[in-house]
Order: C-alpha cells, then sequence, then structure tokens
C-alpha cells in the first residue's frame, strides 16, 4: 500500500518560488491501478516522482509499504527503490546496449549472478512479448517495443509498485492500447500496484480501477473511475471526460415529431447494462418506446451505456414506468413531457 501524507512540494530559484504539490493526501491500494490525470503543469509527474523519492517532498510523508521512504538512510532509500519500477514516456534505454543488456541493467546493479541474469531476461522477454528481440538495439525497435523493454527492465527486480510517466503518451493510438493491455496483464499476472500519470481520459477509462484529478498542484477529485467519471463534480474533470464522451445527440427529425412522448435519457452502469429492465417496465404499464439513440461503452471491465427512448402512452402510464427504472437502480433523466 501507497501512503501520501500531507505532502507538499515547493521548487525555489532565486527569489521566486513554485508550489508544485500542495496538501496532497492519496492511499492507493496493493494490487490497483490508479490513474493520475491533469494538465500541463498541474504536478503529476512531481507527484509521482515522489513516490520513489527521485524528488524529495518539502514536507510531508511518503509511506510504502509501512516504511516511510523521507526517514531513510541513503543506502535503506537505494533498497527499497528496487520495490518500486517506473517506464518513462521516452523510455530512457541505453542506446549502446541490446535489449537484453537494458533489462538486465538492474540485476547486474543488484548483485544478481550471470547465470540467473540470464534466466531472468529470457523470462521477461516472453512476459512483455518480445522473445525474438533480444539481440537487437533500441533504436532497430518501435515505439512501442521500445516501451516493452521499458516494462521489462523496469520488473526486472520483482517489484510491488510500477510508476508510469506518460508511459504511452509518445505512441499512436494502436500502439498506446497494446501498450495498455499489456499493463493490465502484468497487474493480473503480478498483483503489481500500477500508479500512471497522464492527460488522457483514454488511458484512465481503459485500465484505472480508481482515479485522481489533480489540478494546480492539489487533488481536486479521486475515487472509483466509474464514479468520477459518470458524476464528474470538479470543471476540469469535466473537460478530460469530454475527450472521451460518446455524445448523445439526439436526431433532430425524430425528437420533432409531432406524436411526440416523455422523451428520457436512461444510463446503464454495471451489469444491469444487459438486463432487459426496460422492456419489464413496459410490460407492466403499457406504455410504447421507440428509441432514439444509445451507446454502450466500457470502462475497464465495467461496462457503461446511455439510452434515448420516446415513451407514447398515457402521461401517468409513462411516469410510472419511470418510477420502475430508477427502482430497479437506473439512472433516468427526462428531457421532456410533450403531448401524448
Ligand atoms: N525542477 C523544477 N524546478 C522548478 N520548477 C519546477 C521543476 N519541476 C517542475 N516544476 C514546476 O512545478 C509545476 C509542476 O510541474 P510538473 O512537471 O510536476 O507538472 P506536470 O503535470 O507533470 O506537467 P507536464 O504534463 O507538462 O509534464 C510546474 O509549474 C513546473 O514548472
Amino acid at each position: 500500500m501507497i501512503k501520501l501524507q500531507q505532502l507538499r512540494k515547493e521548487y525555489r530559484s532565486g527569489s521566486h518560488t513554485t508550489h508544485a504539490l500542495e496538501e496532497i493526501n492519496l492511499t492507493i491500494a496493493k494490487g490497483e491501478i490508479f490513474g493520475i490525470i491533469g494538465h500541463s503543469g498541474a504536478g503529476k509527474s512531481t507527484l509521482l516522482r515522489s513516490i520513489n523519492l527521485l524528488e524529495r517532498p518539502t514536507e510531508g510523508k511518503v509511506i510504502v509499504d509501512g516504511v516511510d521512504l523521507t526517514s531513510l538512510s541513503t543506502k535503506r532509500l537505494q533498497e527499497q527503490r528496487r520495490r518500486i519500477g517506473m517506464i518513462f514516456q521516452h523510455f530512457n534505454l541505453l542506446s549502446s546496449a541490446t535489449v537484453e543488456e537494458n533489462i538486465a541493467f538492474p540485476l547486474r546493479l543488484a548483485g544478481t549472478s550471470k547465470s540467473a541474469v540470464k534466466a531472468r531476461v529470457r523470462e521477461l522477454l516472453n512476459l512483455v512479448g518480445l522473445g525474438e528481440q533480444g539481440r537487437k538495439y533500441p533504436a532497430q525497435l518501435s515505439g512501442g517495443q521500445k516501451q516493452r523493454v521499458g516494462i521489462a527492465r523496469a520488473l526486472a527486480t520483482n517489484p510491488d509498485v510500477l510508476l508510469c510517466d506518460e508511459a504511452t503518451s509518445a505512441l499512436d493510438p494502436q500502439t498506446t492500447n497494446s501498450i495498455l493491455a499489456l499493463l493490465l496483464d502484468i497487474n493480473s499476472k503480478l498483483n503489481i500496484t500500477i500508479v500512471l500519470i497522464t492527460h488522457e481520459m483514454h488511458v484512465i477509462r481503459s485500465i484505472c480501477d480508481r482515479v485522481a484529478v489533480i489540478h494546480a498542484g492539489q487533488i481536486v477529485e479521486q475515487g472509483p473511475v466509474a464514479e468520477v467519471f459518470l458524476k464528474p463534480r470538479h470543471g476540469v474533470t469535466k473537460q478530460f471526460i469530454e475527450q472521451v464522451a460518446d455524445p448523445v445527440e439526439l436526431d433532430a427529425a425524430a425528437a420533432d415529431q409531432t406524436d411526440a412522448g416523455t422523451v428520457i435519457q436512461i444510463n446503464f452502469l454495471g451489469e444491469t447494462t444487459y438486463d432487459p429492465i426496460l422492456s419489464r417496465a413496459v410490460q407492466q404499464t403499457g406504455v410504447t418506446f421507440s428509441i432514439l439513440q444509445g451507446t454502450i461503452s466500457r470502462m475497464k471491465n465495467t461496462p457503461y451505456g446511455q439510452l434515448v427512448v420516446r415513451l407514447q402512452g398515457p402521461a401517468e402510464a409513462a411516469e410510472q414506468t419511470i418510477v420502475l427504472l430508477r427502482e430497479s437502480g437506473l439512472d433516468v433523466e427526462v428531457y421532456n413531457h410533450g403531448l401524448v
């Protein structure tokens, strides 16, 4: 478990002070994928790099598995850092070393024997899907392959935590998805805690369990991704969600029909997305419905969706249908009450 308590970070240069982090309190559970999202300059990198003390906070505690890293001697801190791997936007590979040598590097530093290094490197190459690329140099690899080397190197010493610093920001969308799939796979196989920073909501929606939104050095919102995603409170969160929102745009012609009934939007989340709740409700109340718009998407493993329908029938029956839908746990917004 990672606990950041009352973290503050100031950068001073001459008479100027930048307050990069203010009163950060975060708890990240073992085995979860935790995303931190924010605009440029919000403090994401400073926050991530505080977790392994690449940035030493001005105030506050960084507790990883019960150990307060801020209180350790240099030697003890080095030992603890082996339990925290890190990957970077621009991969940070040694260009004059082969893929195998890059992955072996942290093992050599840790004094691992030659034969154990060889076996471990083979294992890691297979884990990240680079079985045949070990003798190549970074310049001979694609961006996605370079990031796979970065991931293998970060995992070499079997860390409990993997920090990802904008790990997919330099990659195209397809390669981004393959790296996200790899991180998800590693998280479930190794139960490693993953903390990532990004400015892309797509990354958060695809693989994170929980998210914190950082703005001007402060956490302005945090919670399970589905909760934050479907009920954002802060303006910055809303901006990020717009990046990936499936716009619910009504077909104007359909919405304008003269026999307009009650137009409602039903928001689904989780397994109820696939339940026949609407058809059960209309059977009970006797209204008919026509579909105006609908989408289903996924947040990590959670399905969610929206359906816009027009209910037609007596007004009380339409009202009763809405009550039944809400009683079944669905979120219903009423667009208009037209003539029935
Ligand atoms: N070494 C430094 N010295 C002085 N100021 C710094 C230093 N590193 C970061 N800052 C400042 O701290 C603030 C937070 O920077 P940080 O790099 O953490 O933001 P970020 O959200 O990661 O941004 P980006 O997405 O652009 O990398 C910014 O105002 C930045 O200019």
